[in-house]
């Protein structure tokens, strides 16, 4: 079993800390959501990680080892960083069958990728003539080329048509399955909510979490039940006498806050108000995760505030 384990890794460019003493492991068997706003250090976290940038100081390695010392990498581990790469003078089978022979792969994992990617009735088309999309496919397929243990992917959705939304998320889920370890970034909260199993969430370079996803939501999103009734006024008296807030909705539906289905379900039996309607609200990555970098981005203003005040003589 393969895991990514970045150690204590920081990356400096000349006044930036774009990674900053960052240690977490991505574990195989499971899918990774790799989090964090604009310049938050993530394309730099997964280029140190493919050896494409040098540390300033501390590891990142793949199975205990660093992408350059790999034989045959695509064999080790497979990434999607920017979907452009292709030449676009080649067709895309061209494409995998010369990345194919340069990792001593079969010739015919080509057609294999570019079958489970979609693309096999365009496969002898020029990449040049492809559009977004079926760029993006292709370079999932280049990833997946050489079977590998640890799958990596930058923004992988991006351009994706709704049926190719789904292909990436039942892909990614399948690769957990079978024991990978899988890393994506992406900006997008309800397709990441709809893979990832844990997740990694930098801000300014920093880790701010490494959790699983439920956990990261349940931490930061406090439960709400939905409850339809006939009386309001009833129900509203009856949780106001137990400490609940209710706040009235649409439809003769109420939110009551910080509450369990089960607490209220209980509550409201056998007390005669007519209960219709019964529901846990779900808190959402989006609302824990713009919860957590609002607080982070709070606790930047206030430090930056403070380190900008005049020094006391
Ligand atoms: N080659 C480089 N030279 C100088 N600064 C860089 C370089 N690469 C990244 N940076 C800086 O490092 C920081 C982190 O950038 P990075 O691209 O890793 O963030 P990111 O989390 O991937 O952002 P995004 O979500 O916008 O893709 C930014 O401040 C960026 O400007």
């Amino acid at each position: 079993m393969t895991s990514i384990d970045v150690q204590d890794l920081t990356k400096v460019y000349g006044t930036t800390r774009a990674v900053d003493h960052l240690t977490f492991h991505v574990e195989p068997g499971r899918v990774t959501g790799f989090l964090g706003p604009n310049g938050a250090g993530k394309s730099t976290t997964l280029r140190l990680v493919l050896g494409l940038d040098r540390p300033t100081s501390g590891t990142a390695t793949i199975g205990g080892r660093a992408y350059a010392t790999l034989d045959e990498p695509l064999r080790h581990v497979g990434a999607l960083l920017d979907a452009q790469a292709a030449h676009g003078a080649r067709t895309a089978r061209d494409h995998l069958r010369v990345l194919a022979a340069s990792n001593r792969l079969p010739e015919r994992r080509a057609d294999e990728v570019l079958e489970e990617a979609g693309l096999a009735s365009v496969a002898r088309r020029r990449v040049r003539t492809y559009s977004l999309g079926m760029r993006q496919r292709l370079g999932i397929a280049a990833a997946l080329l050489g079977d590998p243990p640890v799958v990596l992917l930058d923004e992988p959705s991006n351009g994706l048509d709704p049926e190719g939304i789904i292909w990436i998320r039942e892909l990614l889920r399948r690769l957990a399955r079978e024991g990978r370890a899988v890393l994506v970034s992406s900006h997008l909260m309800n397709e990441t909510a709809s893979f990832a199993d844990h997740l990694v969430v930098l801000g300014r370079g920093r880790l701010l979490a490494d959790m699983p996803m439920r956990e990261f939501i349940d931490a930061r999103v406090q439960p709400r039940v939905r409850v339809r009734t006939t009386d309001g006024a009833a129900l509203r008296e009856l949780l106001a006498r137990h400490g609940y807030d209710a706040v009235e909705g649409a439809d003769e539906r109420w939110i009551v806050h910080h509450a369990r289905v089960d607490d209220i379900g209980r509550l409201t039996s056998g007390t005669g108000v007519p209960i219709l309607e019964l529901a846990a609200e779900e808190g959402t990555l989006e609302q824990a995760y713009l919860d957590l970098t609002a607080t982070e981005a709070e606790f930047a203003a206030q430090t930056s505030k403070t380190s900008n005040q005049p020094q006391e003589a």
